[in-house]
């Protein structure tokens, strides 16, 4: 994360005339599922960039990727123990015991280095390449040693089914599988068949450059000590910690005073210089709420400036030049719902990740829900499994202002517009919070 960028935020004069103008009241709400549509048709690609598989951890694919070869890629004994052709010890018992002549040793990374033939055996170790002409291998644990005339033998006192313990080429893979496509998040599991391929360098989307500032006269910066009135600006930190989970580079510009032509210019500016931004509070009816008024100006195109949602009901979003603009509501649970729901599958998006949205879950109520409301409501909650059946508990203060719950929520939970109390026990969707 970037520090705050202070050249902007200086500006003394907070004075705005009071505006009566009747825009800004008269909002169309359209539902969550429209705004997120309403932003995927502008999301583009971005560009892509070639990085060191070592660092690729957490980033996105780019380019598919195929099997040049067979995994495994020779046959490989899973076993320590003894190569050997199953039909020469199809008869052993614990009465007729067999005995093999051992012929070769083969360690890990070397090939066998004479051909088996009936009636002998290798020492293998397990992951060593299996001579072509054995075809089971015999744990060491079932067998005896001895020495004799010179030579080494092996002893077995029961038969072992064919082709036991030998992995098989391409178990795994076939040469040609498509084994990662565009998009695909790496994790442990893809680095692991990245280098198995041989993959060191690989093609990711270049992580979304999010600008952050937030708007408000009484924000304090993290450092400053508490004023009345005052309060030190959480939402951009927050925002930058959801934008990082979401794969994106947060820019945090701090805060800017609530100012039409300050906040102007840092929008511009943003828009110009990164591929999002994000703005915090400022975006209601207030006398100060510039964003809202920047938003419907003509600097921009406005996309929406109210979703049928609580918390976030403000939540506003713009396009200028093909670049999003997300100005989210200042009061900290709307801002988080804000972005968990717009930016974070923006962010995604750009990056061609099919696992954009939030997952959703079916989910049961852990206790009934009182808030009526004719908005679908984003509620904070908490998943228990009891009974084998997942639960979902709302966090006990879940206003859009309210921020000490957003830290113990793991969902949220889709609470339809309703006029009576939801009792525990009603069937709810929620939507899961990644919590890295
Ligand atoms: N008359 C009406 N008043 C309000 C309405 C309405 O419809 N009519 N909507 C309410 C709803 S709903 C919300 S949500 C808020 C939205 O407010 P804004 O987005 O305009 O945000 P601000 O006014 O700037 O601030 C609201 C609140 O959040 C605190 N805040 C702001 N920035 C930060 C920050 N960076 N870190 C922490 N907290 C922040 C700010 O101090 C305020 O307390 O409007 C309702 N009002
Ligand atoms: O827009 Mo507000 O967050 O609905 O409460
Ligand atoms: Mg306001």
């Amino acid at each position: 994360m970037k520090e705050p960028q202070s050249s902007l935020f200086n500006k003394q004069d907070s004075s705005n005339p009071v505006d009566h103008n009747p825009a800004k009241f008269n909002r169309k709400p359209i539902t969550a599922a429209t705004a997120q549509q309403k932003v995927a048709d502008y999301v583009r690609l971005i560009d892509t960039e070639t990085i060191s598989l070592y660092t690729a951890g957490g980033r996105f694919l780019a380019e598919d990727v195929q099997a040049p070869h067979p995994y495994p890629h020779f046959r490989r004994s899973g076993m320590d123990g003894y190569a050997v052709i199953a039909s020469d010890i199809a008869q052993a018992s614990s009465d007729h015991m067999i005995w093999l002549q051992v012929i070769d040793n083969i360690p890990c990374g070397q090939t066998p280095s004479v051909p088996l033939i009936q009636g002998t055996a290798a020492r293998i170790m397990t992951g060593a390449m299996v001579p072509d002409e054995a075809d089971t291998v015999v744990m060491l644990e079932m067998t005896e040693s001895r020495q004799a005339e010179g030579k080494e033998w092996v002893g077995l006192k029961r038969s072992v089914e064919q082709g036991r313990n030998i992995t098989p080429i391409g178990l795994e893979i076939q040469a040609g599988d498509m084994l990662l496509t565009k998009g695909a998040q790496i994790g442990a599991g893809e680095i692991s068949v990245l280098a198995t391929f041989g993959v060191h360098e690989v093609e990711v989307y270049r992580r979304p450059q999010v600008a952050i500032f937030s708007t408000g006269t009484e924000l304090l910066s993290v450092e400053q000590p508490i004023e009345p009135g005052k309060i030190r600006n959480s939402n951009s930190y927050m925002l930058a910690e959801q934008v990082k989970a979401a794969g994106g580079e947060p820019h945090v510009l701090g805060a800017i005073m609530d100012d039409l032509e300050l906040a102007r210019t840092t929008m511009l500016q943003a828009l110009s210089s990164y591929d999002i931004v994000i703005s915090s509070g400022g975006v209601s009816v207030g006398d100060y709420d510039v964003m809202g008024d920047l938003v419907r100006s003509d600097e921009v195109e406005m996309l929406f400036n109210k979703i049928s949602m609580r918390p976030g009901s403000v939540t506003t979003g713009a396009v200028k030049d093909g670049k999003l603009l997300f100005a989210l509501s200042g009061n900290p649970g709307a801002c988080f719902v804000g972005c968990e729901l717009l930016v974070r599958p923006t962010i995604r998006q750009m990056m061609n990740s099919k696992h954009d949205y939030l997952p959703e879950w079916t989910a049961t109520l852990g206790h009934d829900y009182h808030k009526i409301n004719s908005f679908t409501r984003y509620v904070r909650g908490s998943i228990a499994v009891e009974e084998g059946k997942i639960v979902a508990y709302p966090a006990s203060l879940d206003e859009s202002s309210v921020m000490v719950t957003i830290k113990d929520s793991d969902c949220l939970i889709v609470i339809p517009p309703t006029s009576e109390v939801l009792p525990a026990g009603t069937t709810v969707s929620v939507l899961r919070l990644s919590r890295s």
